[in-house]
């Protein structure tokens, strides 16, 4: 059995070299990941139910800033299981669940990531010899950040315009075999590398891919929803976003994530407020708790409730991804577009508010939080990087604003799907909806608000499911955070309230009084709540957020371990851009030293038992 990090061990992360780091991480994973197989022999687990199993592993203090294992698991699967037909999936599945083959998914190019009908990459059927040629007719083409390709995947879904006799019928899914599976050696026709160093996720392995007329067969394409015959007919899909699956999945999913990333940071915060003490309330009196401060209770409380409002959003999401799946498969789609436009609107919303959360998280922490040894700054940057990737926001919340516009003007001639049903409501008012400063109120608010405007989602409270299973204390708790959650929004969204509802001025003041009275009653609570997390330290490995308080302790043994305090200068700077965007990301990215080896040690060492079920 490895040990945990037998070359690095004691040296925090932040002070490894890019590549020191992914050996480490190939190390930790394999490590990690073997306790998933162990998992799955002992039937704790399955195909249909790892991504607890996964994401917990993935968001645990082991793979604390990604692994090169992580799209395997998050998108080369649920691909495979979305988009391959029954035959493709028998001869792939138990090899991809076993981790004999590792894989990645590759869509982004350099030139496009969000207009994926603009891909370059091309795949065209040759009757002749059934096959498909896979080519990257420009630089552009090349597929760029793909998870895990840079140095460790041997497969990858690729996503590609596929063209047979003459004629482009858009992009299509296909897995292909980047690497000889002894050797780990890219395959003839295959050019590939890693990106180089990112803002975080530094331990992902991000790569390149390029196509110089590469052969595969004609079953590589994955054919559940479109076909093409051996002689080059295209059958195509009931519906053409079918294909898009995988992402709506993984958009599902990172709400999840936020959630986990939202709890980790507003714990670390709150109990480091607890626990630090600055400046006198009255002069004469001993300093008191920053927790203290109503400034300080403004940035935090509003985190606590938004991870309560994102795990039952999540949960929910979850239910309706599920319902809407199991009525593709007996060929009704009628709620795709609902549930694309749900999963577009939640994954923007809940990474672009973590993101803000997380951040004021650390402001609120001072020079602390600025400590890498806070775990502050390395949760930002895993956080931000999803406002990006899996589609960026801006762009999701135009496809939300595309399906709402759609749904109002077919209000009156056709049924409404469950979670747009307020949009009748709030139209059959006639927007004089009457104001009220209670949850209920602010949310009819919202909804008429929505309804004017047609791009702001709605917020569904599951207040009823509160109070038919916890405590009347407990209740009254998150009755606060529920309360806190929308007296903030609204007063965040005032601009809005006032423009398309008669809230009047003394119910604006009224609603501050409001927003400050629950901040202090949830006060005494505060510590609690995010105890409740239940964030072992091992999870947070924060030097402030630490469930003994022993922050100062913390801080100075973390100090001393850098290398700094042991030897002279290290590191050294990288040049700067000329404007030529695509050739010098690709310059910077061969200056990687991973790919100055075509292929690095873990893989014999590590991988490749692994993938052998030898570890
Ligand atoms: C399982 C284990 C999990 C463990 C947990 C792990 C924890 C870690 C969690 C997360 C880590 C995630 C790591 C992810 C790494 C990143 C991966 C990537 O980034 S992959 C690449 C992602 N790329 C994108 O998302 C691209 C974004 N762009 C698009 O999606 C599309 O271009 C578009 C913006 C939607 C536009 O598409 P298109 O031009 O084809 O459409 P339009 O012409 O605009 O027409 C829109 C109509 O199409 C419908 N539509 C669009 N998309 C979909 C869809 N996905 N599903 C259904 N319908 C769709 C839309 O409704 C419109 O319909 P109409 O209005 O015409 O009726
Ligand atoms: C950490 C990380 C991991 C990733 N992993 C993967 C992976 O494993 N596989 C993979 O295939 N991809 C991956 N990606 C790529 C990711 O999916 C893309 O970065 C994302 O889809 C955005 O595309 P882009 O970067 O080309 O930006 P662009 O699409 O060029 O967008 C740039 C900016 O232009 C604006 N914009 C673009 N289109 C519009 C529009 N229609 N309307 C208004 N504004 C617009 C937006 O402000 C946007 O931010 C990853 C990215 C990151 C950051």
């Amino acid at each position: 059995m490895l040990s945990k990090r037998e070359v690095f061990d004691g040296v925090p992360e932040e002070y490894l070299s890019h590549k020191e780091r992914y050996e480490n991480a190939i190390r930790n994973s394999v490590v990690a990941f073997s306790l998933v197989r162990k998992m799955q022999e002992e039937g704790k687990t399955s195909i249909n139910n790892y991504r607890d199993v996964v994401g917990g592993l993935l968001g645990s203090s082991v793979l604390r800033d990604g692994s090169p294992l992580g799209l395997h698991y998050i998108m080369f699967m649920p691909a495979i299981l979305n988009q391959a037909n029954e035959e493709q999936q028998e001869k792939w599945l138990p090899r991809a669940w076993n981790c004999s083959i590792i894989g990645s998914y590759a869509q982004t190019e350099l030139g496009h990531g969000t207009f994926i009908r603009g891909l370059e990459t091309t795949a065209t059927y040759d009757a002749a010899t059934k096959q498909f040629v896979l080519h990257s007719p420009t630089l552009t083409a090349y597929k760029w950040w793909p998870g895990g390709l840079g140095q460790t995947a041997n497969y990858c879904i690729v996503v590609a315009q596929l063209y047979t006799k003459g004629q482009c019928h858009g992009i299509h899914s296909f897995i292909i075999q980047v690497r000889d599976e002894e050797t780990h050696m890219p395959l003839p026709g295959i050019k590939i590398g890693e990106i180089g160093a990112k803002l975080g996720l530094n331990a992902v392995n991000n790569g390149f891919l390029g196509f110089d007329n590469y052969r595969i067969p004609r079953t590589n394409m994955l054919m559940k929803h479109a076909q093409v015959l051996e002689d080059g007919t295209y059958v195509k899909s009931r519906h053409s976003k079918l294909n898009y699956g995988a992402m709506v999945f993984v958009r599902v999913v990172i709400v999840f994530d936020m959630v986990n990333y939202l709890s980790k940071a507003v714990t670390i915060a709150t109990r480091f407020s607890a626990v630090r003490r600055q400046c006198q309330l009255k002069a004469g009196e001993t300093e008191c708790q920053i927790l203290d401060y109503v400034t300080q209770q403004h940035k935090l409380f509003v985190s606590i409730a938004a991870a309560h409002a994102f795990r039952i959003t999540a949960n929910k999401l979850w239910l309706t991804f599920n319902e809407v799946n199991e009525q593709l498969v007996e060929g009704n789609l009628q709620r795709l577009p609902e549930l694309h436009a749900l999963a577009c609107c939640l994954k923007a919303v809940t990474t672009a508010d973590t993101a803000a959360c997380v951040e004021r998280c650390r402001l609120a922490c001072g020079g602390h939080g600025y400590m890498m040894s806070s775990s502050l700054p390395l949760t930002y940057g895993l956080v931000t990087a999803a406002c990006t990737y899996e589609g960026e926001n801006t762009v999701l919340l135009l496809q939300t604003a595309r399906f709402l516009v759609k749904t109002y003007q077919q209000l009156d001639s056709k049924a409404l799907t469950p979670t747009v049903a307020y949009l009748k409501t709030a139209a059959a008012e006639r927007f004089c909806v009457g104001w009220s400063n209670t949850t209920e109120g602010i949310i009819r608010g919202f909804q008429v608000v929505a309804m004017r405007v047609i791009i702001m989602s709605t917020f569904n409270e599951e207040v009823q499911e509160m109070s038919r299973t916890v405590s009347p204390q407990l209740k009254e708790v998150l009755h606060q955070l529920v309360d806190l959650y929308c007296t903030y929004w609204a007063l965040e969204k005032l601009s809005d309230l006032l423009l398309y509802t008669p809230i009047s001025q003394k119910e604006v003041e009224s609603l501050r009084l409001r927003y400050e009275e629950t901040l202090t009653n949830l006060r005494p609570n505060a510590v609690g709540l995010v105890d409740a997390f239940d964030l072992r330290d091992e999870m947070l490995q924060s030097t402030l957020g630490s469930y003994d308080g022993r922050v100062y302790e913390r801080l100075m043994e973390e100090a001393m371990k850098s290398p700094l305090n042991a030897e002279p200068m290290l590191q050294s700077t990288l040049g700067s851009y000329d404007g030529r965007v695509y050739e010098r990301l690709m310059e910077e990215a061969m200056k990687s030293p991973l790919n100055a080896e075509p292929v690095n040690y873990t893989f014999h060492k590590y991988l490749k038992p692994f993938m052998q079920g030898k570890l």
